[in-house]
């Protein structure tokens, strides 16, 4: 199955548009949980089992896991998540953005050794930084467009030949990169007037909205500016106010409660 038929049927089943992201810092885990060898897999690990029936995808940003080189236990998180919860797709945010050849290699890391379903690209290199990914047809490959952070409107907002630049990025990825049709892209929800405009401009293409939560971006300004006529279209991410929802031993079932939560507010303006 591909990446696209995957999260359709993830947005069905699960009647859900949140993306979990997985951003484990050890520095804010449980006591019980420091000092274990294993501990990021294990607070992942939990996240993941005590939430999967809510979500429509799982985002590991896989800085976290090499800063302690813990890629095995990244490795072994992923395959847990295909083993336990077969359907969820798993995004692997690496934010690579390399030329053709070294792009292979970062292809190979995120789709032969962690076996994501589909990897964050950051496609400002240009055409060719892309078409590695587009070599492995059933991948999704998710380009950073609009991002959610301040500095994004330093590039991305500039003017180019009467658009945007991030509007150009949309453009060419849904009218000349898209070979394989599993192309999204990532707009943030701290911008909900070009995530109308990404929409308008890419037609029913996935949209990774990472922003709500920790930074702030507004759920109902998100989903009416972002969904599909059939009202899906959206990962919508949430990382620390997830994660870090509890403090204690009952962290999973806090997480639980807070993805709970974020779920149903947005299928609240769905
Ligand atoms: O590609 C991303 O996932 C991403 C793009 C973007 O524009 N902004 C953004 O915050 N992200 C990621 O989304 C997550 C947001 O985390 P929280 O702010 O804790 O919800 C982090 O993993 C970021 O690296």
């Amino acid at each position: 199955m591909s990446f696209t038929q995957q999260l359709a049927a993830a947005w069905q089943k699960n009647n859900s548009l949140l993306c979990v992201g997985l951003d484990p810092d050890p520095a804010k885990f449980p006591a019980h949980l420091k000092g274990r060898d294993d501990a990021i897999f294990e607070f992942c690990a939990a996240i993941v089992d005590a939430t999967a029936d809510l979500v429509c995808s799982f985002k590991p940003q896989i800085a976290y896991f090499a800063a302690r080189r813990a890629e095995d236990q990244l490795e072994a998180l992923i395959a847990h998540i295909h083993d336990k919860h077969p359907g969820i797709p798993v995004i692997l945010d690496s934010k690579r953005g390399d030329i053709g050849s070294t792009a292979e290699q970062y292809a190979v890391e995120a789709f032969g050794r962690y076996k994501a379903d589909a990897v964050t690209v950051n496609p400002y290199m240009g055409r060719d930084s892309v078409e590695p990914y587009l070599a492995y047809p059933d991948k999704g490959v998710i380009l950073l467009c609009r991002t959610s952070n301040p500095g994004g409107s330093d590039l991305q907002f500039l003017e180019v030949e009467g658009e945007k630049l991030y509007e150009r990025v949309a453009r060419l990825a849904a009218k000349e990169w898209n070979s394989t049709g599993q192309i999204g892209l990532v707009v943030g929800a701290t911008f909900p007037a070009e995530i109308a405009r990404v929409r308008a401009i890419v037609g029913d293409m996935p949209l990774l909205v990472p922003g709500i939560g920790a930074q702030g971006g507004d759920i109902e300004a998100t989903v009416k500016a972002g969904r599909t006529a059939d009202a899906t279209g959206l990962m919508i991410n949430s990382s620390r106010a997830i994660l870090y929802a509890g403090k204690d031993e009952g962290y999973a079932d806090a997480a639980r409660k807070a993805a709970q939560e974020t779920r149903d507010a947005i299928n609240q303006y769905r």
